[in-house]
C-alpha cells in the first residue's frame, strides 16, 4: 500500500483538573478525555525520495517544519532510519475541519495520524503502545488521539487509562474565529494566580494522589449517567481564560440559558462544548445561539461523543 487516508477526531476533556508543578516545568494533570466525531482528514504517501512535505490550504495552518504533523513524520525517520532509507519520505495532505487553536487537539490529531499511517506505510507492525510512546514525544495529547474514545490521562496528559465511554451522546460546539488561546500562557496564568491551590512539593505523590477528584466524574462515565456526567463537568483552566476572554464566557451562558444538560469549555479553549439530550436539542440550540451572540465569527458545529481515534477511512 503507497497511500492511507485516516480520519484523525478532535478530542474534548470532560474533566481537567490541575494538580501541581512537576519537576519538567509542565504541570501534572487530572483529566477526563474524549474523542468526538468532528474530525480532519489526513492523506498520507510515500513519496519516493528523502523529503517531507506537508500541504494544508488552511490559511491559519502552517505548512512548514512547524507543523505537528511534519514533525511528527520527522521523528519517525530519526526513530526508524533503516525503514526510511528503504521507504523514503511522505506526502501530507491535511483536510482541515477541526478549529485551529481551539483546545481540541488538532493538531495533535493529525501528528498521531502520521504516526499510524507511517507505520502502515512502512511496514513497522507498531503496537497502539509503542505508537502513543512516540506521540508523547510531539506533545502531551497526542498520546490520547491515537486510540481515543474515552480514557483517564494524568502525568503531563500522556498516561492513559482507557475506559468504556458513551457513545451517541450528541453535543454542540463553539469557537469564535477571532479568538485563540495559548496552551502554555494558560498554564502559565493558572500557575501564577492559583499558587495557593497548587501542590509545590514535587515529591509527594500521597498529596497528589489525594487532591485529584475526577472519581466522581469516572463513576458517573462508567453508569452512563448523563445527568451525574454534567454535574462533574470541570475545567481549572476557565478560571484563567474566562475573565479574559468575555466571549469565552459568554458563549457558556448562551448554552446554558437554552437548556443544555451541562456545558464547560475545552481544554485551553476557546472553544467551549455543550452535552444535549439528543441530536435535535443539539440542532436547536446552534440555531437559537446565533439570536442571541449575533457574530458571524462565531462557528458552531454538531458533533456526538465517538469511542475510537485514529482510523483509516481508506489505501490505495
Ligand atoms: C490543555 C490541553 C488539555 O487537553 O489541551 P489543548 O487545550 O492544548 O487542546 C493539554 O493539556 C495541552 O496539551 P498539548 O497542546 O499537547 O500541550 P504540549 O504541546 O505538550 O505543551 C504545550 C505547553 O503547555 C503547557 N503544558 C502542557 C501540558 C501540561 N501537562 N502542562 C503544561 O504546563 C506547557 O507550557 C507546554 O509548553
Ligand atoms: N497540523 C496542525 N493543525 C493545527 N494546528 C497546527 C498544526 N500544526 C501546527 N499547528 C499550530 O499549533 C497551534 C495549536 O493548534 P491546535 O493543535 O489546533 O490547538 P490546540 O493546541 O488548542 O488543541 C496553532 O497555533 C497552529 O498554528
Amino acid at each position: 500500500m503507497r497511500n492511507y487516508s485516516l480520519i484523525a477526531p478532535a478530542k474534548i476533556n470532560l474533566y481537567l483538573e490541575i494538580i501541581g508543578d512537576r519537576p519538567d516545568g509542565y504541570h501534572e494533570l487530572a483529566m477526563v478525555m474524549q474523542s468526538i466525531q468532528l474530525a480532519d482528514q489526513v492523506d498520507i504517501s510515500a513519496n519516493g525520495n528523502k523529503s517531507i512535505k506537508v500541504d494544508c490550504q488552511s490559511l491559519e495552518v502552517p505548512n512548514d517544519k512547524t507543523n505537528l504533523a511534519y514533525r511528527a513524520a520527522e521523528l519517525m525517520t530519526e526513530k526508524f532510519p533503516d525503514a526510511f532509507a528503504q521507504y523514503g519520505g511522505v506526502d501530507i495532505t491535511i483536510h482541515k475541519n477541526i478549529p485551529v487553536a481551539a483546545g481540541l487537539a488538532g493538531g495533535s490529531t493529525n501528528a498521531a495520524a502520521v504516526l499510524v499511517g507511517m507505520d502502515l506505510l512502512w511496514n513497522l507492525g507498531l503496537t497502539q503502545s509503542d505508537i502513543e510512546e512516540l506521540g508523547a514525544f510531539l506533545g502531551s495529547d497526542v498520546p490520547f488521539c491515537v486510540g481515543g474514545g474515552t480514557a483517564i490521562a494524568t502525568g503531563r496528559g500522556e498516561q492513559l487509562t482507557s475506559i468504556l465511554g458513551l457513545e451517541d451522546v450528541y453535543v454542540v460546539l463553539g469557537k469564535h474565529k477571532n479568538i485563540s488561546v495559548s496552551t502554555p500562557w494558560a498554564y502559565k496564568s493558572y500557575r501564577a494566580a492559583y499558587t495557593d491551590s497548587y501542590i509545590r512539593d514535587k515529591e509527594d505523590l500521597a498529596a497528589r494522589a489525594s487532591a485529584v477528584h475526577s472519581a466522581p466524574m469516572v463513576q458517573a462515565i462508567i453508569h452512563k449517567n448523563i445527568q451525574e456526567i454534567c454535574q462533574q463537568l470541570h475545567n481549572d483552566l476557565e478560571k484563567v481564560v474566562l475573565p479574559e476572554y468575555s466571549q469565552v464566557s459568554q458563549l457558556r451562558a448562551a448554552f446554558a440559558s437554552l437548556g443544555a444538560l451541562g456545558t464547560i469549555m475545552s481544554g485551553s479553549g476557546p472553544s467551549v462544548f455543550a452535552i444535549c439530550e439528543s441530536k435535535s436539542q443539539a440542532e436547536s440550540i446552534k440555531s437559537q445561539v446565533h439570536k442571541i451572540i449575533p457574530d458571524n465569527n462565531l462557528e458552531l458545529f454538531v458533533t456526538k461523543l465517538i469511542s475510537h481515534g485514529i482510523q483509516v477511512a481508506s489505501q490505495k
